[in-house]
């Protein structure tokens, strides 16, 4: 399975940029995810990946081949990538057997029978549908039609699987079911996996690492704890994960990349972006995230603030807190709280970051 190389790939639409100078290396058998709000351009880089789309500016590699350069505009046709790809809607043939729709892009290809029901067989299994392949599409659950899907693209023996939101159709419960499947899917093919998705535990749940993307640009890639830890920016911090970003006042930096930060009455140890730590002291340009499970309600804690919300998950409750400086923070508690009491915090730790745009 392939490495794939972006370099300054940009697309435009009209004299909209959907992509912007967007450069990106996808290792041999990596998850990578494709997370981002509706419009920031995940489908339009998925596309330019599958050959669908032109880039206007760049050059995308697969395995070292270059198959689009936007100087020269020399472009490999889609079907001469060898990618697999698995879109939203199944795209299943409705009068064609569960086996012979997995088989169909063998059967175009004129393969011979016998490897053609090999192979079918096989990719069958990966997916665990051994026991279907005479049913017709209309006798199996979503589910079991986007596994069909993911066993069809397997049968070519794809350089890389791309997938366009797969499980969107499908209800909460099933999602879930249906990562298993992916993540069980890429264990044992050990195939190069593009996941776009808008769904942010979908993406966490799942992928190596997760490119957050933004009006066209990557705003970070990371593995999704780093994500969840270190946000580079606003809106990474904002879209991975619950938490708050707040303003913060005087920071002082200490040792091992930690600094002092000044919230209200409290003083928070946190973490710091290295990038960022020679801007301390008085800086409204940085920003401080705080994730739930990093503050405890706690009675001799410096925080304070006045629950506005409860909510009970199972085990615990979430908390929706109000600070003095009247910025919203979202809090777990193994005990209900009123609505309107006034309650005390402390913070564990934190992660102090430039609020302004990286790119
Ligand atoms: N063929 C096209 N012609 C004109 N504009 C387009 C075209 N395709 C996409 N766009 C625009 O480019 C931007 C990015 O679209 P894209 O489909 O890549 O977003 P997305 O992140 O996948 O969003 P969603 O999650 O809603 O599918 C959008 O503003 C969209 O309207």
């Amino acid at each position: 399975m392939a490495v794939i190389n972006l370099r300054n790939i940009t697309k435009q639409f009209g004299d909209y940029r959907a992509v912007n100078n967007v450069s990106l290396d996808i290792a041999d058998g990596e998850f990578v995810a494709l997370l981002g709000p509706s419009g920031c351009g995940k489908t339009t880089l998925l596309r330019l990946l599958a050959g669908f789309e032109e880039p206007d500016e760049g050059t995308i590699s697969l395995a070292g081949q270059v198959v689009a350069d936007g100087v020269s505009r020399q472009m490999v046709a889609p079907e001469d990538r060898n990618l697999g790809i698995v879109f939203q809607s199944y795209a299943l043939w409705p009068h064609m057997s569960v086996a012979r729709n997995v088989g169909y892009p063998l059967e175009v290809r004129k393969m011979l029978r016998a490897e053609r029901d090999r192979r079918i067989r096989e990719a069958l299994s990966i997916v665990s549908l051994e026991n279907y392949a005479d049913r017709s599409p209309s006798e199996l659950s979503g589910g079991q039609r986007q596994r069909v899907a993911l066993a069809r693209c397997l049968v070519m023996e794809p350089r890389a699987v791309l997938l366009d939101e797969p499980l969107a159709n499908l209800d909460v419960h099933l999602r879930e079911t249906m990562q298993e499947a992916f993540l069980d899917f890429h264990r044992r093919t050990g195939a190069t996996m593009i996941y776009v998705t808008h769904d942010q535990a979908e993406a966490m749940a799942m992928a190596d690492r997760i490119a957050v993307m933004d009006r066209g640009h990557i705003r970070q890639m990371a593995a999704p704890e780093t994500l969840y830890r270190e946000p580079s920016d606003q809106m990474v911090a904002g879209f991975v994960g619950a938490g708050a970003v707040l303003p913060v006042g005087d920071i002082t930096l200490q040792n091992n990349g930690r600094c002092a930060v000044r919230l209200g009455d409290a003083d928070i140890s946190a973490r710091i972006c290295a990038r960022v730590a020679s801007q301390t002291g008085a800086n409204d340009a940085l920003g401080l995230c705080l994730r739930p499970e990093d503050i405890r309600v706690d009675g001799h804690g410096t925080l304070a603030g006045k629950v506005e919300d409860c909510v009970y998950l199972g085990g615990r409750f979430r908390l929706a807190v109000r600070l003095a400086n009247g910025h919203a923070l979202p809090v777990y508690s193994d005990l209900r709280a009123r609505i309107g009491e006034n309650i005390s915090l402390s913070v564990r730790d934190g992660w102090v970051f430039s609020r302004q745009e990286a790119a």
